[in-house]
Order: C-alpha cells, then sequence, then structure tokens
C-alpha cells in the first residue's frame, strides 16, 4: 500500500510513506524548518518538530496503543463528530468516530513558498454510517515550515441538518506540567469538567496543579503556552471554533496508555466546537476549523 502511495503522492526528498511498526500508514516529511509524521489511521498528526528546536511541539505517549478501534494517545487527534461522550448515551466511542478510522490522501504538494500540504480525507460509509447515520465528508488539510496549520472542513452529504461539535485534540510537549503558565484564558469563562460543568471565571495566568478538565468559552484566538524547562513559548492560534479545551489528567488520572509520569509531559489545548453549542450545516454546507501552532 505505501508503494502505490509513494508512486502517486511522494514527493522527491520531502515527503514518503512508511508503514509504523503495526502497519498503519503513515506520512513522513522532511522539511528544510523542520520535520513531521502524520499516521492516516485518525489522520492525526503525531510530530511536529521545528529543526530550530530540541523537543517535537507534540507529546506522543510513549504507552500509545496502536490498534484498529483505538485511538493513539497523543500528536492531535481529531474529535469528531462529537466532542466527549456519546451526546445520545448510546455507548458509542468518545469523541466521535474519525479517529479511529483510516483516512484517504487527498493530495500532497510542495507550495510556491516552501511549504508542504497534506491533505487527507474521510468520507462516510456503511461502517460510518453505522456508527452515525449522517453522510458526511471531511477533509484535513496540513500545512507545514517553521510552523503547523490545520484546517478541518465538515460537509453535510446529507439531506437533513447535521449538528457537531468537534476539536483538534492537541497534545502539546512541555518540559514540566507544575512550571508551565497558559496565557490569554484570563478574563474568560469556562465549564469546569472537573466540578460537575460549573461555570467559572478564569482570573489570570492558569497554572495547572492536578487534574484540569475545563471548556473555556469564546475565548481569545491565541493562548500561549509558557515553558520554562524547554525555555519556550508555544502559541495556538485558532478559528472556527467557540471554546478552547484545556486538559490534564494529573497524577491520579491512571491512563493505561500513559506512562505514570507522563501528565507532566504535556498539556492538551484544544481548538473545538464544544461546551453545548454544536454546529449545523445545512445540506451541501461546509464549515471550517483551524489552528496555527507556533513557537517562540
Ligand atoms: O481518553 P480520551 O477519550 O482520549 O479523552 C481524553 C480527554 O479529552 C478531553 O480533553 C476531555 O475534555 C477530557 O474529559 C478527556 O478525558
Amino acid at each position: 500500500m505505501v508503494e502505490q502511495l509513494n508512486r502517486r503522492c511522494g514527493l522527491p526528498e520531502r515527503l514518503t510513506f512508511v508503514e509504523d511498526p503495526v502497519g498503519f500508514p503513515m506520512v513522513q516529511i522532511q522539511h528544510p524548518d523542520a520535520t513531521a509524521r502524520i499516521s492516516l489511521y485518525g489522520g492525526q498528526v503525531l510530530s511536529f518538530q521545528p529543526k530550530s528546536q530540541a523537543e517535537d511541539l507534540l507529546f506522543l505517549s510513549s504507552q500509545a496503543i496502536f490498534q484498529r478501534g483505538t485511538a493513539i494517545r497523543g500528536g492531535i487527534p481529531l474529535c469528531w463528530p462529537w466532542f466527549g461522550p456519546d451526546p445520545d448515551q448510546q455507548g458509542r466511542p468518545s469523541h466521535g468516530l474519525a479517529r479511529t478510522q483510516f483516512w484517504t490522501v487527498l493530495k500532497t504538494d510542495c507550495l510556491p513558498e516552501g511549504a508542504i500540504e497534506v491533505q487527507l480525507g474521510l468520507t462516510s460509509d456503511d461502517h460510518t454510517l453505522e456508527i452515525w447515520p449522517v453522510p458526511f465528508q471531511l477533509r484535513l488539510t496540513v500545512t507545514l515550515s517553521q510552523t503547523l496549520h490545520l484546517s478541518l472542513e465538515s460537509m453535510n452529504l446529507g439531506d437533513q441538518t447535521l449538528r457537531m461539535t468537534q476539536a483538534l485534540h492537541t497534545y502539546l510537549r512541555i518540559g514540566g506540567l507544575q512550571q508551565m503558565r497558559i496565557t490569554g484564558l484570563a478574563d474568560t469563562d469556562y465549564l469546569d469538567k472537573v466540578d460537575q460543568y460549573r461555570r467559572k471565571f478564569q482570573t489570570g495566568d492558569l497554572v495547572i496543579a492536578g487534574e484540569v478538565d475545563r471548556i473555556y468559552l469564546t475565548p481569545p484566538p491565541t493562548v500561549q503556552i509558557h515553558d520554562p524547562v524547554l525555555r519556550r513559548t508555544l502559541r495556538v492560534t485558532s478559528s472556527g471554533g467557540n471554546a478552547v479545551v484545556v486538559w490534564n489528567p494529573g497524577p491520579a488520572g491512571r491512563l493505561k496508555d500513559l506512562g505514570s509520569q507522563d501528565y507532566e509531559q504535556f498539556v492538551c489545548v484544544e481548538t473545538a466546537n464544544a461546551g453545548g453549542n454544536p454546529v449545523e450545516l445545512a445540506p451541501r454546507e461546509a464549515y471550517t476549523i483551524c489552528a496555527l501552532y507556533q513557537v517562540d
């Protein structure tokens, strides 16, 4: 399969398709300013490392499970068409279906200004319609140079209104959770998921001591993650979302696909449509959510 992909979409010296250890196809990118890996399973960016950085911008768990039906813990999972638990409480997977499907490669390109662009697609089929009976088409465009940009377009292919929530569930790599500080969310209301979704108000910078799981409502477009340990500031600039989710399981959150100290190495800052406001798409209508990741 990767041979065919390389023939059809490989870019000499820039982009090749390889298989990860369990045989899932993956896009491997070598840009003069950065390297990246994108798994076709989940349409999930797993790594993005500008050449200026000793560490990846993204965290990928060493215990991540690469297996059909399981989401990969790390990188940028795509939560779609719902964020969080099954909204209809039918026992369907948390965060929807997109992160556990194989995506197809629509296009790869070297753009005139030198950035590399990869377009992946996911279209409803018998399997997705069994989980969620709505015809759709998704297009993920990843553009990278010294920055990383993701754009996720959702299109309603059905004849009824499509209702969705979603998130670019980004695991940002940090040097130490306690030392890190997030700016850009001050004076914003949030729903506190670890306190029965109570609506609260963010005063000042966000410093994380233990478990945190919050949906910030209508935040400003740019959030900064100040990391004194890795001596860098990450900037996430979002558009198309109505919320930014901040999540870390803390030391007590025992997840089987995370090492015991891993919670100190990442914070999730997620560009989202969440918090009780689904996006509604009329038939043939499309909607796009974007995030730009930069490091200073
Ligand atoms: O374990 P997952 O299904 O990947 O979800 C991981 C986390 O994702 C989001 O950030 C949610 O707000 C959290 O409540 C959830 O625990």
